[in-house]
């Protein structure tokens, strides 16, 4: 079943009438060029950017028509360069309950630390303490205080050594498989959304090309997907 579905979405010139779906309890990954669009149709997924023509549709309700704040309840968002404020790991868990005037139990932050795999002992540690992995997961576990359907991750991995990238890999797929969130995340490696992806969607130019199981990204004759995975564009 499409938690989210884009009918006919364009924006400015950058995304040409988008029509796809996201598939519940799935791991899709957004491929295609440096500028295809990847970031533009994942920041309308969560309001941050509105469609000029079209519709987004979160379990069939028009998100035009949803209260920001909730949408963004139920949709949470890491990017890579996950703005971190200062203070401790605690203050960032708070912050999306602190958008709320509310407070997040010390109770549940433990709980969170412990579902990214960290230690508990880091939650009153200063975040400018911590190694790059640790701040990704940190990004991930803020994204969850709010027990969202979604998480929507930007290249999240990017500028990891290669053993914390796995690590986070793992990290996304129990995610899913421990909670049945559905995750939408854009990483420019293929090799790594092979890995990590159920569904695909290609974005080239700011059209949609394919979209659905993962399979095809190997197995399309669509000509500009081919050249794409054969690292000539
Ligand atoms: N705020 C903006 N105003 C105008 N143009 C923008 C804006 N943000 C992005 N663009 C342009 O829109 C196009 C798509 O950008 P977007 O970041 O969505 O692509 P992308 O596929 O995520 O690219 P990359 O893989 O390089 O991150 C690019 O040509 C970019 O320059």
């Amino acid at each position: 079943m499409s938690i989210i579905e884009f009918k006919d979405v364009s924006h400015q010139d950058i995304l040409h009438h988008v029509s796809g779906t996201f598939r519940e309890g799935r791991i899709t990954t957004f491929v295609g060029p440096s500028g295809a669009g990847k970031t533009t149709c994942l920041k309308h997924i969560n309001g941050l950017l509105s469609p000029d023509t079209g519709t987004i549709l979160f379990k069939g309700e028009d998100i035009a028509e949803m209260d920001i704040l909730e949408l963004r309840k139920k949709i949470g968002m890491a990017f890579q360069s996950a703005p971190m404020i200062q203070g401790t790991v605690y203050d960032n868990l708070n912050l999306p309950k602190a958008i709320f005037d509310e407070t997040l139990d010390r109770d549940r932050a433990v709980e969170l630390l412990h579902r990214v795999d960290l230690s508990e002992a880091l939650l009153d540690q200063p975040v400018k303490s911590l190694s790059g992995g640790e701040r990704s997961r940190v990004a991930i576990a803020r994204t969850l205080v709010n027990k969202p359907d979604v998480l929507l991750l930007d290249e999240i991995t990017a500028s990891l050594d290669y053993r914390t990238v796995k690590e986070i890999e793992r990290l996304i797929r129990k995610l899913q498989q421990s909670y049945g969130v559905t995750v939408i995340w854009i990483t420019h490696d293929l090799d790594q959304a092979r890995r990590v992806s159920d569904d695909m969607w290609f974005l080239k130019a700011g059209e949609l090309l394919a979209f659905g199981d993962a399979s095809f990204i190997d197995e399309s004759d669509n000509p500009v997907i081919q050249r794409f995975v054969r690292g000539e564009d």
